[in-house]
């Protein structure tokens, strides 16, 4: 079953001058229910706008989104969880109080909310932070709170953009692992925007390579490492053969003329 249908999305945006400027050209792509999905390719190429068009954050030109909701209806209510690549916690709330906030607003009670907040806190391995506000979290850490803030209102679609392109090399391997153990738990649709070839090798069901000018789908590269994957496989011929051929379709990409801009 898909759990996203995207048909046939273009999006212009008005540029500086009057001029427009097509950010997104005929884009379609049907991600399934668990799915863990990448979007990939060189700045500039439309990935957060194609992520934000999915998020409903932003409405497409030409074209529309579709969220399938299929035997569960409720999911029409809760649709979506976002992380970003800064945390956006409130720094005057804790920890806890910072992921009870959606349910607060969602109108849940009390007792059920303090009982969700630990539950999503143990899920990403924080169960002693509930107390602590989040200057006294590593960037890391932090991150980890926005996923059990995402994830509190269950959502059918987790849409993660650069989520750890903030933080060192070893803390992202580490959220890498600790977000593949997250999703194998709870099976979420998850899109995800990284620059990084290695971490989209390591964390998808297919990486969707988008090129540029104007952005549109490239390739779409199915990854059947198989999981869970450790750090360790990253040193393997198939993983570096991935990484590789991947590198070498980025520089395909931005080396591509320029193509004529599509009227929207
Ligand atoms: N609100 C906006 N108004 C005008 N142009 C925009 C807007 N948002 C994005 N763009 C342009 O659309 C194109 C795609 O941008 P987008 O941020 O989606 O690419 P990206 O692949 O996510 O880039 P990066 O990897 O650098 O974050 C870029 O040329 C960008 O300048």
């Amino acid at each position: 079953m898909s759990a996203i249908k995207v048909e046939g999305v273009s999006k212009v945006f008005a540029g500086a001058g009057g001029q427009s400027m097509l950010a997104l050209s005929d884009v379609s792509l049907d991600i399934a229910d668990g799915e863990f999905v990448v979007l990939l390719g060189p700045s500039g190429c439309g990935k957060t706008t194609l992520l934000r068009i999915i998020g409903q954050l932003e409405s497409p030109t030409v074209g529309r989104v579709r969220l399938d909701h299929g035997d569960r209806p409720e999911r029409a209510d809760r649709p979506l969880g976002f992380v970003f690549q800064e945390a956006t916690l409130m720094p005057w709330r804790t920890t806890g109080a910072n992921v009870a906030l959606p349910l607060e607003m969602a109108g849940m009670g009390r007792r059920e909310r303090t009982e969700k907040v630990r539950e999503m806190l143990t899920l990403v391995g924080l169960p002693e932070a509930e107390n602590k506000l989040p200057h006294q979290l590593s960037g890391g850490m932090r991150q980890r709170v926005s996923i059990a803030r995402a994830l509190a209102h269950d959502p059918q679609v987790l849409l993660m953009d650069e989520p750890f392109g903030a933080l060192d090399a070893q803390t992202r391997d580490m959220m890498n692992v600790e977000l593949q153990r997250i999703w194998l738990e709870n099976r979420k649709t998850v899109v995800f925007v990284t620059h990084s070839v290695s971490e989209a090798v390591f964390l998808a069901d297919r990486i969707v390579m988008l090129g540029t000018k104007p952005g549109h789908i490239h390739s779409i590269t199915e990854v059947t490492l198989p999981r869970p994957r450790t750090i360790d496989m990253t040193e393997s011929a198939e993983f570096r053969h991935l990484t590789a051929e991947l590198r070498r379709q980025i520089g395909e990409v931005q080396d591509t003329e320029a193509r004529p801009a599509v009227s929207a």
